[in-house]
């Protein structure tokens, strides 16, 4: 079976990583050669996890497994403010780089498609954009009662009346008593201020403590994916 898909450049990541990479456009069809391929350091493809007929046809491309992905959502409806909840300022972003570059170890920007360092650079970029608003649009911490970081999130408007939240993390001192759900219901909540009925969130299929989370928060599974790079 043939490919139909164009290539196109990630510009961001390609800045980010020194690397000359594209995403797969399947909105774009035209039929796939190796050739096109190997001006590519690397080529990302995101499909949904029952596309097994083009999994198959990537495969046959030299296309390699890198992670699967769970997308989920919550519907916002009657959310409570939470206590110790702060908006994050640029006095935090070293502590915020800091927990977020080793805490997301689960990561498709890992070895031996990008360098052993990148993924944590890459998230502690994410956070420090995310409280600077110039990618998600804002970071919430989540405080203990003698004002120390216990946890993050950030958050993302989308056009349609959505959020996704970007990052999400406790740190590992506060771990198991309950921050996490603190943070997604004070996600929630930041959404009900703005009037957004629905907060999206993704992560990785090997995530099982986030899966769980967001399933013991409300949230419903809505598609699965897998990522493969070639
Ligand atoms: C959008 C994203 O960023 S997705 C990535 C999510 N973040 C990360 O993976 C960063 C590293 N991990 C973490 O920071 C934390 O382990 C988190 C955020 C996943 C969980 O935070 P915590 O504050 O420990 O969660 P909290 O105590 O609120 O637990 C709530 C529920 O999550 C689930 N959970 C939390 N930790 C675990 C775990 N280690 N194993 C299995 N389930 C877990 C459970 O269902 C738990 O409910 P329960 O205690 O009634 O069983
Ligand atoms: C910081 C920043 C990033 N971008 C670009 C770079 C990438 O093309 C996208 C982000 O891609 P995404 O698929 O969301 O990345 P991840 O796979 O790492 O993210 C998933 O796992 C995370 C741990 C987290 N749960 C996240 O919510 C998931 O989606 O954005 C950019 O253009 N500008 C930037 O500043």
């Amino acid at each position: 079976m043939p490919v139909l898909a164009s290539i196109k450049p990630l510009e961001w990541e390609n800045s980010f990583f020194a690397l000359n990479s594209g995403l797969l456009d399947f909105s774009v069809p035209q039929p796939l050669s190796s050739e096109q391929l190997t001006a590519f350091d690397v080529v990302q493809a995101k499909l949904h996890s029952q596309q097994t007929a083009e999994i198959d046809a990537l495969s046959a491309l030299g296309f390699q497994l890198v992670e699967g992905e769970a997308d989920l959502s919550l519907t916002i409806s009657g959310t409570q403010r939470q206590s110790g909840i702060r908006i994050a300022r640029t006095e935090h972003i070293a502590q915020l780089r800091a927990v977020a570059s080793e805490a997301f170890a689960q990561s498709r920007f890992r070895a031996p498609w990008y360098q052993p360092g990148d993924s944590g650079r890459f998230y502690a970029q994410w956070i420090e954009n995310a409280v600077r608003g110039s990618f998600d649009h804002q970071c919430l911490l989540a405080m203990d009662e003698a004002g120390a970081m216990e946890g993050f999130v950030s958050l993302r408007e989308l056009s349609d009346g959505e959020a996704r939240i970007g990052l999400l993390a406790t740190l590992p001192q506060a771990r198991g008593k309950g921050v996490g759900k603190r943070l997604v219901q004070a996600a929630a909540d930041w959404c009900q201020a703005r009037r957004l009925t629905r907060l999206r969130v993704a992560t990785q299929l090997s995530n099982l403590a986030a899966l769980r989370l967001y399933l013991a928060s409300g949230a419903s599974l809505d598609s699965t994916a897998y990522w493969l790079y070639r």
